[in-house]
């Protein structure tokens, strides 16, 4: 076992005399026990690496914690051990298991855009606010294991009738697709486990230790899902922090902490108090901010860290000039340290404030990925190719059928997708395959089997020319023959249609740049579109900023940190208003501040755009809940409850450097 780790570390590592709870502050090196805790069972208490599933919050998260695994096992062998999230789980036992239920095992998954467009098909309206009100209705009922008849008969008035009536439709709707969405994949395996005892004794045999990262942000689904798994034997460590439960409006609760206690009672409670990831003012500031929530549980972080350099606070003018401060200030600090660009971040409260940051980013080449946002292959339009794209190499990827086939409409309606659908979950094929099937034909109105078979001829004709035209062209007629570009414009207003066309060209001419240098060939479409793929996960390699929404930094660390739109209305956020919302506001500002090891800046802006309008800001309350010796302010403060400018700190070097940068 590594050196480093202290005691307490240890013996939470060794424990293995039943259920775990650890609880601890943030950076005290929770995650760092569930990493040695897998390399401990596997090389000193026999455990096969497949016997073993650690859940962690994010794909990132995972991808990190399987890197640390192969660090302390020292490359040897942990293949088939599962580090996953609840959701990728819940799929990888859906993929064996699905037939149970009556799903084909290739089903699909539909994230929440995909989901966004059937409910708003269902509704006859794009209305973006009552589409994301239906989604996080039903989101709950699953997440309370309601069915769509049981939604009805608890509902209290008309709308919550019409919703459990959408509801109904809905799912309908993705079992003729053969697709789940994102809570069936936790949902579903619950089910599984509740109706079929031999697969559930199968997967509690299959896992004989299941540890579990942010413990305090799982549901009450995910919770079900690890109690049902770990089984009367109670092989779990969990791991967790209560001052970082964020997720509290998609049902997670920290009563799942108490639920713990009270589920098993011989539950043994560990709590770690050193930091190791932050100086010494940077902690600090987190525990300060956070002595204003009430306390489920005591906790005394403390660090053997320096002091470090002061919190630094600064107010921006508006949006573009926070955001070219920011990077400049970023550049002039990487410039001094030689540090990498991947040693710092920007974190924000909500996705659309990333948008300036990236132009100015853009504008000074300095690289940059993306989490917990949309990335550019996440893009609707994109997505919508990219499935026509894959469906041209490989006919049989089920998803990429439904939605080529769908988008844009072509009168191949859900009656058809569901016989085609049924038909193929029976014989197991592919619908691609299903719809040449002659039964087919005998199933399907006439009219409805010549529309499906002229859209596989022509996905067959686009696979002919593929093999052997340029990639450009293929793609240039493909756009024409589905007549996108009057398509999009026919379902979207004018500007959000002109955008999502820029970005379909966008596209095209990264595919067409692409692939100049390859064979241009059906070949090196297929490997264009594996790297699509690959793109998703590339920000781990890469020396590039972060950028990326509070929720999604979560267990993460940077050397560097800015946190930006400090603000009020922004953070507390405008819809959060009670006193247990505006506690949950402060522990994502407490997450924020604790992903920093060395430097933190914030910042505010004191007007920012609402709509064309300039309105005022003020800072964040939370700024005020700093401890203000830590603090140095610098940049101009007009208004607000924060101390006034002292010195102009800084705005030397950057006016330096804004030259030298020209
Ligand atoms: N005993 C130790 N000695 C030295 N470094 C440690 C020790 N324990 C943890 N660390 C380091 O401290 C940092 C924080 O650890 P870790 O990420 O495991 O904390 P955490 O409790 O999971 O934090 P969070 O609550 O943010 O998820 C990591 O860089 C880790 O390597
Ligand atoms: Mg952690």
């Amino acid at each position: 076992m590594s050196s480093k780790l202290n005691p307490t570390q240890r013996e939470a590592i060794k424990y293995l005399g039943g259920p775990l709870l650890v609880l601890a502050g943030a950076g005290s090196g929770k995650t760092r026990v569930i990493t040695h805790k897998l390399a401990y069972l596997i090389e000193e208490c026999g455990y096969s690496p497949r016997n073993i599933a650690a859940i962690t919050f994010t794909n990132k998260a995972a991808n990190e914690m399987r890197e640390r695994v192969g660090k302390i096992m020292n490359g040897r062998d942990a293949k088939g051990m599962t580090i996953s999230t609840f959701h990728a789980l819940g799929m990888q036992i859906l993929r064996e298991d699905g037939p149970l239920l009556g799903y084909k095992k290739q089903f699909s998954i539909f994230d929440s855009a995909d989901t966004g467009k059937i409910i708003s098909e269902l509704l006859g309206s794009p209305d973006k606010q009552e589409i994301r009100t239906a989604q996080s209705v039903m989101s709950n009922w699953k997440a309370a294991f309601l069915t769509p008849e049981q939604a009805g008969s608890l509902a209290e008035n008309e709308e919550q009738q019409r919703l459990a009536l959408l509801y109904a439709r809905y799912q309908e709707t993705l079992r003729a697709y053969q697709s789940v969405d994102f809570d069936d994949l936790i949902r579903l395996p619950v089910e599984l486990f509740k109706t079929h005892e031999e697969a559930h004794q199968r997967w509690q045999h299959r896992f004989r230790y299941l540890l579990i990262d942010e413990y305090q942000d799982t549901n009450d689904c995910q919770y079900q899902m690890m109690k049902l798994l770990a089984g009367p034997r109670a092989a779990v460590t969990v791991v967790g922090d209560d001052d970082q439960a964020i997720y509290a409006w998609r049902g997670a609760s920290t009563a799942n902490l108490q639920n713990l206690q009270n589920d098993y009672p011989q539950l043994r409670v560990i709590k770690l108090e050193q930091n190791y990831r932050s100086s010494q003012r940077i902690l600090q500031s987190a525990n300060h901010l956070i002595k204003n929530n009430t306390k489920l549980f005591e906790k005394n972080l403390w660090s053997e860290h320096g002091p470090g350099d002061p919190v630094r606070v600064f107010a921006a003018k508006d949006e573009e000039n926070e955001a070219e401060s920011v990077v400049l200030r970023l550049l002039a600090h990487k410039f001094e340290n030689n540090t990498r660009f991947s040693d710092y971040a920007i974190l924000y409260r909500s996705n659309h404030l990333s948008r300036v940051f990236e132009e100015q980013l853009r504008t000074h080449k300095v690289p940059y990925s993306v989490s917990g946002g949309t990335s550019f292959f996440d893009h609707a339009e994109i997505k919508d190719l990219t499935a026509y794209l894959r469906l041209i190499a490989n006919p049989d990827d089920d998803p990429a059928f439904i939605r080529a086939i769908t988008t844009p409409k072509r009168g191949i309606g859900n009656s058809t997708l569901e016989k085609l659908a049924s038909y193929a979950g029976s014989r197991n094929v592919s619908l691609f395959e299903a719809a040449f099937e002659s039964a087919m034909a005998h199933q399907l109105q006439p009219r409805q089997h010549e529309d499906l078979l002229t859209f596989c001829q022509f996905i067959n004709r686009m696979q002919a020319r593929a093999e052997k035209e340029p990639c450009n062209e293929v793609l240039n007629d493909l756009l024409s023959a589905i007549d996108y570009e009057a398509w999009l414009f026919d379902s979207h207003e004018p500007r959000q249609a002109e955008n999502k066309w820029k970005n379909v060209q966008d596209f095209v001419g990264w595919m067409n740049r692409k692939s100049e240098a390859d064979e241009k060939t059906m070949i090196a479409m297929t490997q264009l579109i594996a790297l699509l793929n690959l793109l998703e996960s590339r920000d781990q390699e890469t020396d590039a900023v972060s950028l990326s929404t509070l929720h999604a930094a979560k267990g993460l660390e940077f050397g560097h940190v800015f946190l930006i739109g400090v603000e009020e209305g922004i953070l507390p956020h405008e819809r959060s208003e009670a006193p247990e919302q505006i506690e949950e506001e402060r522990r994502l500002m407490y997450v924020g501040i604790t992903r920093a090891q060395r430097s933190l800046q914030i910042s505010y802006c004191t007007r920012r755009k609402r709509g064309k309008e300039f309105a005022g800001c003020d800072p964040s309350r939370f700024i005020a809940e700093l401890p203000q010796a830590d603090i140095v302010y610098t940049g101009v403060v007009t208004a607000g409850n924060a101390p006034a400018v002292t010195k102009e700190e800084g705005m030397d070097k950057l006016a330096r450097l804004k030259a030298m940068l020209k």
